[in-house]
This record gives structure tokens, C-alpha cells and sequence, in this order.
């Protein structure tokens, strides 16, 4: 028999947080607690300048759930707050900072956001950024796709980010960008869980405790739709503007509007849109077809006040230079695709954005 959510929370709660001396479930530190047949994942979301001190109970954690009979595997990660958290006892928190900070050393920030999944916001985002860096930019990516980080993979980086003083984090560079993604934290092949408070600590410690250098911009690849990840970003940090990817589909537009309106709300720019998957042409024979119809983002880039940024086809090269590790502006740079995009990242840099 599987084991249940109860036997789980009952054998954590026998572990001790040596910070607020309750146990760990009592101190409200196990959060995303998930059981899929015995398999079991939660995370401990402390203060990130006591990593090291909760690793022993990170530990300890995981292994009191796997003694447990019904389980199968054990996946215990920990996830930081950048601020202190209030004591159990008290009820209210102490307030912070409000409104939008810039994050020491970085000049500009751009979102590249989209209404819907799958339209290529990723692509779009590796692209410019790595568009940006040939135009001698000194850029950085921050993937906050939190449900499906693709930058290490498109970026050609693997391995896990070192933090030398267990505080901050290193990011990974190449191509000319340095990369930090929460799917360099994780493991490929584990799906994480994030939920509203831990997916604020995330993006707050990926935008405050890597160190990123200076730089002239840094490109955020947020998760599709409009959520707790991107009202956290426009709400803490400084964003000059976003890019709105979308396909000329209905279902797609109708998506982007919302996400518009949603930047719009929260007086960050809306510096332009892209067509993405424009017009599909045949690798063989050169055939131009319009796969998801065409013009539709234009249109609706005009009726918003929005500059359309470019229209980009549907391209094989492009999707195999994206699963390849070097984006086509890397992997073919003279290529229409390829030149596509620069135009974009010069159109950013005329802006005074990038
Ligand atoms: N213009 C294009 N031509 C060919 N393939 C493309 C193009 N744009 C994106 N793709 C491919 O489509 C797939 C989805 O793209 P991508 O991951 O960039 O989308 P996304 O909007 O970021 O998705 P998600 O929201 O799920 O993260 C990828 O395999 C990518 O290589």
C-alpha cells in the first residue's frame, strides 16, 4: 500500500527546526508536499542565509520519509526566502521594501512573457539574449519558467551552479550570456512543484543572491500566462519593459491581450510584440505556408499601440539549433532566421533598453 499524506506529515513532524525550536510542520517550513504512488517530494523553504545550518534537517527530513513502509522515493529539496521569517508566534510579517527595486550591477531588465505555452517564448528569449552578446551587450538570462526551465538545454549549459560561500549563487555562462535557471538547481528529470510563496522566494533569490556581474541587461524568459512569477518580478524588480510572444492563432492572441493588459497594470512597458511561427518554409524546396495563419499578431499590435517587433518563421534549423545547444543566431548567424532576431536586439538597443 502507498503511503499516506498523513503518515508523512506524522514522521516529519518529529523533526526538529533548530531555529524556531517547534518541528518543521509546526513552523510551517514543509511546503509542496506531493505523493504520486509512493513516491514523495516536498520542500523546506527557509532562510536562505541558513542553508547550511538546514541541510542536517533537509536531511534528516528525507530520511525519516523514506524509512516509512509504502515509499518508493524520496525527493527533499530546500528553497530560500530572501528575508528573515517572523517568528511562529507572531501573526503579523515585517514589512519590506516595497515597489520595484534594480538589482545591483544590472542596467536594464527585459521580460519576454506569453499569453499561452509553446509559442516559442523560450526560443525567442535565447536568441535575443544571445543577439544581444553579438552585439557586444553584456547580457544575462535569468529562466524563470519555473514549470518547464528550457534555457540550460538551448544555451548548451549543464551542471549545477557552484556557491563558493553557500550564499550566493555563480551563474553559468555561454555563448556570451550568463545563464542562471531554476533547472540548473533541479534535476532534469524531476518535475518540481512550485507553489505562490515558494516560486516568489525562487525568482527573489535567483534576481538578489546570484552573482551576475555587470550588465547591460538581463533578459527574464518568464512562464507562460500571468502569475504569482510574473506580478512578482514586475512588483520587486525594476523591469524596463516586456516582449510579447505570441502565434498568429486566435487562441494565442486572445492569451497575449491578457498578458498585455496584466503588464500594463503594473506600469511595466510593453515594448513590442512577435510573431512567432509566422509562416512555415519547407527546408527542401523553399514553399512558404502559413501553418497558423499570418499577419494576426501585426494586427493586433497595431489595434494595441504596440510596435511588432518581427515576424519569425517556422523554421526546422530553428528548432534544431534550439535542442542543439546554440541558438540559430549562434549556429547559422547569416541565415534569415538568424538575422530575424538581430534585428530585434538592435531595435531593443535603439530603445535605450538593452
Ligand atoms: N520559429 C520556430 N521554428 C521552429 N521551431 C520553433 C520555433 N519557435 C519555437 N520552436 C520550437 O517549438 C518548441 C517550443 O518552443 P519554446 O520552448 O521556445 O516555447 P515556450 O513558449 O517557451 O514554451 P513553454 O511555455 O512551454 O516554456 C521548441 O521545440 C522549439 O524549438
Amino acid at each position: 500500500m502507498s503511503v499516506t499524506r498523513e503518515a508523512v506529515l506524522a514522521a516529519l513532524s518529529k523533526i526538529e527546526d533548530p531555529f524556531t525550536k517547534s518541528d518543521i510542520v509546526a513552523a510551517g517550513i514543509v511546503r509542496a508536499l506531493t505523493l504520486e504512488e509512493g513516491k514523495v517530494r516536498f520542500v523546506l523553504e527557509i532562510d536562505g542565509s541558513r542553508a547550511s545550518a538546514m541541510e542536517p534537517v533537509r536531511a534528516e527530513a528525507q530520511a525519516a520519509v523514506e524509512a516509512l513502509p509504502g515509499v518508493v522515493s524520496v525527493s527533499a529539496l530546500m528553497t530560500a526566502h530572501a528575508q528573515q521569517k517572523a517568528p511562529p508566534e507572531l501573526t503579523a510579517r515585517r514589512s519590506e521594501p516595497q515597489g520595484p527595486q534594480k538589482i545591483p550591477g544590472v542596467n536594464h531588465i527585459i521580460a519576454i512573457a506569453s499569453g499561452k505555452g509553446g509559442v516559442g517564448k523560450s526560443t525567442v528569449a535565447a536568441n535575443i539574449a544571445a543577439a544581444l552578446a553579438a552585439e557586444g551587450r553584456r547580457v544575462g538570462l535569468l529562466d524563470a519558467d519555473v514549470y518547464g526551465p528550457s534555457q540550460p538545454r538551448m544555451l548548451g549549459i549543464s551542471g549545477r551552479p557552484a556557491s563558493p560561500d553557500g550564499k550566493t549563487i555563480l551563474p553559468l555562462r555561454n555563448h556570451g550570456v550568463t545563464l542562471m535557471s531554476i533547472g540548473l538547481l533541479t534535476r532534469e528529470d524531476e518535475a518540481v512543484v512550485w507553489r505562490g510563496p515558494m516560486l516568489m522566494g525562487a525568482l527573489q533569490q535567483m534576481m538578489n543572491q546570484v552573482q551576475w556581474g555587470a550588465l547591460d541587461v538581463l533578459i527574464v524568459d518568464l512562464p507562460p500566462g500571468t502569475g504569482d512569477v510574473q506580478m512578482t518580478l514586475t512588483q520587486k524588480a525594476h523591469v524596463d519593459g516586456a516582449v510579447i510572444v505570441s502565434t498568429p492563432q486566435d487562441v494565442a492572441l486572445l492569451d497575449a491581450r491578457k498578458g498585455i493588459d496584466m503588464f500594463r497594470k503594473m506600469n511595466t512597458p510593453i515594448l513590442g510584440m512577435i510573431e512567432n511561427m509566422s509562416t512555415h518554409i519547407c527546408s527542401n524546396c523553399g514553399h512558404e505556408e502559413h501553418v497558423f495563419g499570418h499577419g494576426g499578431v501585426q494586427a493586433e499590435a497595431a489595434k494595441l499601440g504596440v510596435p511588432l517587433l518581427a515576424e519569425i518563421p517556422l523554421h526546422l534549423d530553428i528548432r534544431l539549433a534550439g535542442d542543439g545547444g546554440a541558438p540559430i543566431v549562434v549556429s547559422k548567424p547569416d541565415s534569415p532566421q538568424a538575422q530575424a532576431f538581430r534585428k530585434v536586439a538592435r531595435a531593443l538597443m535603439d530603445k535605450g533598453v538593452a
